[in-house]
């Protein structure tokens, strides 16, 4: 469960009552997520998710997340829609923490995708890139290639009490992808962590995405092997090319790749799994005392890195050629 910030009834109703949401009827901590505390909230207006933004959330950037929720709902994306206060302002603070009110979706995250649900997440994907277009804020990957040693470092010397030979792996990897990191590769707004606990089905249909905290402005096919990583392995993290490929094919219907975006794809594919290996390493050993949080496995993506390492070109994913 992600609760790292407890709020307290009083300081809630004091919270609620800056809005137009009606009395309090109930607020529970949510079982699900590792990076910020959210409640589902049910008030006289119905059912919302409330938000405290934790360590990964710069304050900074809250304009961003919840601005592009709002120009996604505009392009026809169902996302979540924030929920201004009387003041006119989708943000505010609560138990000292800043906080967000935002709608509630209906739907179920897949915990076992198959490869109808890899091939409707690539659709899904493909029209999140284009809907961004158009959207005016800007903000860089704080997790993309320059960020990954500086958060490695300070950790560097504990990596193998998580894997034997960790240290060294990450060092080698993170030398070569500094070195060999794609750059001009067609690029916009990227959700940039759509794993299936960020996307919601009715049946096989997506009927919302959420989670945009960690959206940002990079390559749209580092976002794809994001979700290749997420999505194409099978639960004893060996990769299944029946949903690669699915999810691939889907994608270029809505939007075609180009050859600089098929040639780095490996490579790009390799930095998303060291992007989540490395902050599942760096949170495995940082679970803060008294938190209600499950950490996610860095064994996974230790994995995963190591069948991306043996790739040599894309049609190794079972993808056919652009
Ligand atoms: N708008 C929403 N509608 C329905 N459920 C939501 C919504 N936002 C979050 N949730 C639920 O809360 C869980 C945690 O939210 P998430 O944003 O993924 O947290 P975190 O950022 O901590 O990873 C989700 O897995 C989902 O079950
Ligand atoms: N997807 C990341 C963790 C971030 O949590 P989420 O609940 O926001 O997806 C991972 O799996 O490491």
């Amino acid at each position: 469960m992600a609760v790292y910030t407890q709020v307290d009834d009083e300081e809630l109703s004091a919270f609620l009552a800056t809005y137009d949401l009606g009395e309090l009827l109930s607020c529970k901590g949510i079982a699900e997520g590792v990076e910020n505390s959210n409640f589902y909230l049910h008030a006289g207006a119905g059912s919302f998710i409330l938000t405290l933004y934790e360590k990964r959330v710069a304050e900074a950037d809250l304009p961003f997340f919840l601005g592009l929720m709002e120009h996604l709902a505009a392009a026809g994306l169902v996302c979540p829609q924030p929920v201004r206060n009387r003041a006119g302002s989708a943000l505010g603070r609560l138990a000292g923490r800043p906080a967000a009110i935002v709608t509630f979706l209906d739907g179920l995250a897949v915990n076992h995708p198959e490869e109808a649900h890899c091939a409707a997440l690539g659709e899904k994907l493909a029209q999140l890139h284009l809907g961004g277009g158009g959207f005016t804020l800007r903000r860089p990957n704080a997790l993309s290639v320059s960020g990954w040693r500086p958060l490695f470092q300070p950790y560097s010397e504990r990596a193998d009490e998580v894997a034997p030979g960790l240290r060294a792996l990450i060092s080698d990897e993170l030398d070569r992808l500094e070195e060999s990191w794609p750059k001009n590769l067609p690029s916009g707004v990227i959700h940039a962590d759509l794993f299936p606990d960020n996307v919601l089905f009715l049946g096989e249909r997506v009927s919302g995405l959420i989670d945009f905290y960690f959206a940002c402005n990079d390559a749209f096919a580092y976002d794809l092997a994001v979700c290749l990583n997420a999505w194409c392995f099978d639960s004893s993290w060996t990769y299944n090319p029946a949903k690669g490929r699915a999810m691939f094919e889907a994608y270029r219907r809505v939007r075609p790749l180009d050859p600089t975006e098929w040639a780095a794809f490996p490579l790009l594919a390799r930095g998303a799994a060291m992007r989540f290996l490395l902050t599942r390493f760096v949170d495995a050993l940082n679970v803060p005392p008294g938190a209600l949080v499950r950490p996610k496995d860095p064994r996974e993506y230790i994995a995963k890195l190591a069948f991306h390492q043996k790739v040599a070109d894309a049609r190794d994913y079972g993808f056919t050629s652009p």
